[in-house]
């Protein structure tokens, strides 16, 4: 099973959202590969995103990380390549590495999470190709994390759109962060969240809370906690 998580933006809570799902697949004895395609934005030896996901979770032996390039400057892979003097043809990996590198996982693994870099259409290779062209060369089912707050009806209309119009029929949604304590507009927004997605045919997940890995000493029973509360449409292994 391969997922391929995305966001309506960067910061939305994906490699949590991702961590979530890993922890869901490990508790019903899966192992599980996580691969983060293009990290940016930190230097060599800071964890990405996929070794924060090994972290959270106690570096369990199911679970491996696995990364296709690092770049230091935080921005979108192409800039973050042209902002350090290389030629984004020169180290972006391309789509067909990518491919190459999600089957070989495949192979070894129940289940691989992809986590995208930004939102969706944020462009992965030096061709341009992003995480929804990935996760159609993969047949990965696409995950899109979103915000709660204000401002998230029209960038999740908007990514919604943008996979229907790229073939993706079904998915699942959900929200990255929800407050503690939700004002009635994030409480409209999870309605709204909930029937968006029903609109487009995809499945809502639920809200992960907010504060999830706050806490160090309880990243991995907060992780699994919100596993098991998420309504996880789960074919096959998940
Ligand atoms: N449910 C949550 N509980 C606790 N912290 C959260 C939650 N969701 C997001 N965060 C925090 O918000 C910030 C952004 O979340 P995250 O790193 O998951 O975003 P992202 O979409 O993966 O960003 P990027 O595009 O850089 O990969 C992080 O500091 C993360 O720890
Ligand atoms: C640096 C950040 N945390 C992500 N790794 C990259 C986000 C790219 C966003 C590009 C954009 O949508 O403007
Ligand atoms: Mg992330």
């Amino acid at each position: 099973m391969i997922h391929a998580m995305t966001g309506t933006d960067t910061e939305v809570g994906k490699t949590v959202a991702t961590a979530v799902l890993a922890a869901r697949s490990l508790s019903h004895g899966h192992s599980v590969a996580i691969y983060k395609p293009t990290q940016t934005g930190l230097g060599k030896s800071e964890p990405g995103d996929a070794q924060d996901v090994a972290r959270w979770l106690g570096n369990p032996g199911q679970l491996s990380a696995f990364e296709g390039v690092r770049l230091r400057h935080p921005m979108a892979p192409v800039d973050a390549a042209l902002c350090a003097g290389l030629d984004p043809a020169a180290v972006l990996p391309t789509l067909a590495q990518h491919v190459q590198q999600v089957g070989e996982l495949d192979a070894t693994h129940d289940v691989v999470i992809i986590e995208g870099a930004g939102g969706l259409l944020v462009e992965l290779t030096a061709a341009g190709e992003t995480i929804a062209d990935l996760a159609q060369a993969v047949g990965a089912s696409l995950v899109v994390a979103a915000r709660p707050d204000l401002g998230t009806l029209n960038h999740t209309a908007l990514t919604l759109e943008a996979c229907s119009t790229r073939g993706f029929t079904r998915g699942t949604l959900l929200l990255g962060s929800y407050p503690e304590q939700p004002e009635p507009l994030h409480q409209r927004n999870l309605a709204n969240l909930r029937n968006m997605a029903a609109g487009h045919g995809w499945d809502f997940a639920g809200a992960l809370p907010a504060g999830l890995v706050r806490d160090p000493s309880r990243c991995r029973a907060a992780l699994h906690e919100a596993a098991a509360t998420l309504a996880w449409p789960c074919p096959g292994p998940c």
